[in-house]
């Protein structure tokens, strides 16, 4: 049996605001396993975004143990951690941190040259990515001419430029009309046919239906798994697969 891509064993995180403790999240259970479509869905302060940060590593956990493929995680040096996340993980979150000096073309094809993919690879990666997301008319541009939108996509074709085995997403539709969210769930359901993992923070239901499985938080506690550890995944290529937004 292979390994859940994401397992988190009662994970916490107390942040201190002065000297109130504030808990943001509550003790939880998170399991994905390889290829799943996970939502994570709750009120505003329910924890979704610090629990998908202490998932990729950019937030230290108060207590509990992180695991991904089977490494245990919450425990790794900052050094150790940054050559796991090039390797496995792309992130889409709601500052999208484009290097602010290179191309467009240039930013998304860094993470996979970064992780040793050959120039030409990486080159015909950024040519389908920018195509799909409807950039490529602005590949030559610098960030800063792109509308917030538009950044928001170089920041999800960055993400996905290294095929990483778990895509974590905050919002990723949060800032796009109905067309550019059209484009980006499209995208989402190639990556999740291809067999990668994928744990989005929304709160959009037209996007959470597209996941394998809804996770509601409330108060930094999961209060329904969506039936984890049932035979609940779709048969890749299925009729769930099929994006319609209207709009
Ligand atoms: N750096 C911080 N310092 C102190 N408290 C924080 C910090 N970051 C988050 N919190 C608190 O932790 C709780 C959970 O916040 P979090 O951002 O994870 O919620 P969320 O569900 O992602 O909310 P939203 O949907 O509004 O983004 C909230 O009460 C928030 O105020």
């Amino acid at each position: 049996m292979t390994s859940p891509v994401v397992d988190t064993v009662n994970l916490v995180k107390i942040y201190q605001d002065g000297e109130v403790p504030v808990p943001a999240v509550r003790g939880v259970d998170l399991r994905v396993e390889a290829g799943e479509f996970v939502a994570v869905m709750g009120p505003s302060g329910s924890g979704k975004s610090t629990l998908i940060h202490m998932i990729g590593g950019l937030e230290a956990r108060t207590s509990g143990e992180i695991w991904l493929d089977g490494q245990r995680t919450d425990m790794l040096k900052e050094s150790a951690w940054a050559l796991l996340r090039r390797k496995k993980i792309g992130f889409v979150f709601q500052f999208f941190n484009l290097v602010a000096n290179m191309t467009v073309a240039d930013n998304v094809e860094l993470p996979a040259l970064l992780a040793g993919v050959s120039a030409k690879e990486a080159r015909r990666r950024r040519e389908h990515l920018l195509g799909e997301l409807g950039l490529t008319a602005r590949a030559d541009a610098a960030p800063a001419q792109l509308a917030g939108g538009e950044q928001q996509r170089v920041a999800l074709a960055r993400a996905l430029a290294n095929k990483p085995s778990l895509l974590l997403a905050d919002e990723p539709t949060g800032n796009l009309d109905s067309r550019n969210t059209r484009d980006v769930l499209r995208l989402l359901g190639e990556v999740h046919r291809e067999g990668q993992a994928i744990v989005l923070v929304t709160h959009d239901a037209r996007v959470a239906s597209l996941a394998d499985r809804v996770v509601s938080l409330l108060d930094g506690q999961i209060v329904d798994d969506g039936g984890a550890g049932l035979a609940r995944r779709r048969p890749r290529g299925g009729p769930g697969d099929v994006i319609e937004l209207r709009g």
